[in-house]
């Protein structure tokens, strides 16, 4: 019944205008699914390959659609995946891109999903899903690779950990974001917002720390519920290797400082998750971090693992971190994205599924997290592209599908 009759691949455009894959699949007893991969701007240096959409498309036509058409059937995910795996033939997507393979993966778990008649979340993760759900991190302010002349730290994250409903957690860091705003205004700081919709001021890192904390304090007052937060250092994109230092503007921190400084803000303002908090290539001082501070917040992984069941291996053998940032299109395929999650879960690693810096409005994360019972999803606070997966997590819990 779902076998798949066709693959159908276009450019569209992304949130920040540029131009991405999307895939239609279409089965034989008429499912359909539609999806388009995201973008990084902090992308890992162990990232699956995002080629110029144009060459990705014309290369999946080429090798992998011949496969999936007629051959393959979209309820089988890990066939789909291993049909792209074989049509590119590299470890990490070089030939035919992870953009077009992570549009079209998902794009057939969507159709096998139609062709069930079972929403996306239920598809992948089975009947007994759908009754939990992740708190959303909501990026309120930011930086980094993700607005010019900003915070050096690339996110700071609103985390509303004590919210009873999804949609409680949503509005809180809606609210958090809004409050955010007046905050800035009253001390007559004017912004734009960086590629996330997250406010994007002109001020030091110690100045950001002090508004998110009263913010979330504030708001978390107002909805009577903790809203705590976290950050993405975003430590590859500071980290200069000839100096062997984390570079914040005129200030630079060496490894060992830069733990130190980390650690005191986890105690500082009770951050509830830091991501990335040292360079793509530190197990070691990942670890020290881990083990200093792994006990009161969430050291995620993201460039460090960059969704690849390997390199988390190796985190879990070096005790680096305890939870991994989880973002399909680091690794190409739904099958690998899951792997990733059940590794991290059997060794106590908790899952955090996130978008991009360059979305759509493609909902497929929001299935994912459900789907996987993933503690927290990253994906922004408002703006359309960001809003179409929380508003998609607020139907789910609504029966609303
Ligand atoms: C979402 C992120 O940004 P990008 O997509 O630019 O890697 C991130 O670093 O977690
Ligand atoms: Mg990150």
């Amino acid at each position: 019944m779902t076998r798949i009759t066709d693959v159908r691949l276009r450019r569209v455009l992304d949130s920040r205008g540029n131009a991405t894959v999307e895939a239609d699949v279409l089965t034989e007893s008429g499912g359909f699914g539609r999806a388009a991969a995201p973008s990084g701007a902090s992308t890992g240096e162990y990232e699956a390959i995002e080629l110029p959409p144009s060459e990705a498309i014309a290369k999946a036509r080429e090798l992998a659609v011949p496969r999936l058409e007629g051959g393959v059937y979209a309820g089988n995910q890990r066939d789909v995946d291993a049909a792209l795996h074989a049509a590119d033939g590299t470890d990490d997507f070089g030939v035919i891109g992870a953009n077009s393979a992570v549009a079209i993966s998902m794009a057939a778990a969507k159709a096998g999903a139609d062709v069930l008649g079972a929403p996306l979340f239920q598809h992948l993760g089975g009947a007994f899903r759908g009754g939990s759900f992740p708190t959303p991190l909501g990026n309120v302010v930011g930086g980094g690779e993700h607005a010019a002349d900003a915070t050096h730290i690339q996110e700071f994250l609103a985390a509303p950990v004590g919210a009873p409903s999804v949609a409680d957690a949503v509005f809180a860091n809606a609210a958090v974001h809004a409050e955010v705003a007046d905050l800035l205004d009253e001390r007559d700081v004017a912004c734009g917002k960086g590629d996330e919709g997250a406010w994007a001021p002109s001020i030091d890192d110690a100045e950001a720390f002090e508004i998110v904390d009263e913010a979330t304090s504030t708001v978390a007052d107002e909805f009577g519920f903790e809203i705590g937060f976290g950050l993405d250092v975003a430590g590859a994109e500071l980290y200069d290797a000839d100096e062997d230092a984390y570079v914040y503007g005129d200030e630079t921190r060496s490894t060992e400082e830069q733990v130190e400084y980390i650690a005191g803000l986890v105690d500082e303002y009770d951050l509830v998750y830091v991501e990335d908090p040292l360079d793509e290539d530190a197990y070691d001082a990942f670890a020290e971090l881990t083990d200093r501070v792994g006990d009161r917040t969430l050291v995620c992984g993201d460039d460090l693992f960059v969704t690849n069941t390997e390199r988390l291996a190796e985190g879990i053998d070096a005790g680096a971190g305890n939870s991994i940032l989880v973002k399909p299109n680091q690794i190409g395929t739904l099958s690998d994205a899951f792997d990733a999650i059940e590794l991290a879960v059997r060794h106590g690693y908790d899952p955090v599924v996130s978008h991009r810096s360059g979305e759509t409005e493609d909902t497929t994360i929001a299935h994912l997290a459900v789907a996987t019972d993933a503690p927290f999803i990253k994906t922004g606070a408002v703006g359309g592209e960001r809003t179409a997966k929380l508003n998609e997590l607020i139907r789910i819990a609504d029966d609303a599908l």
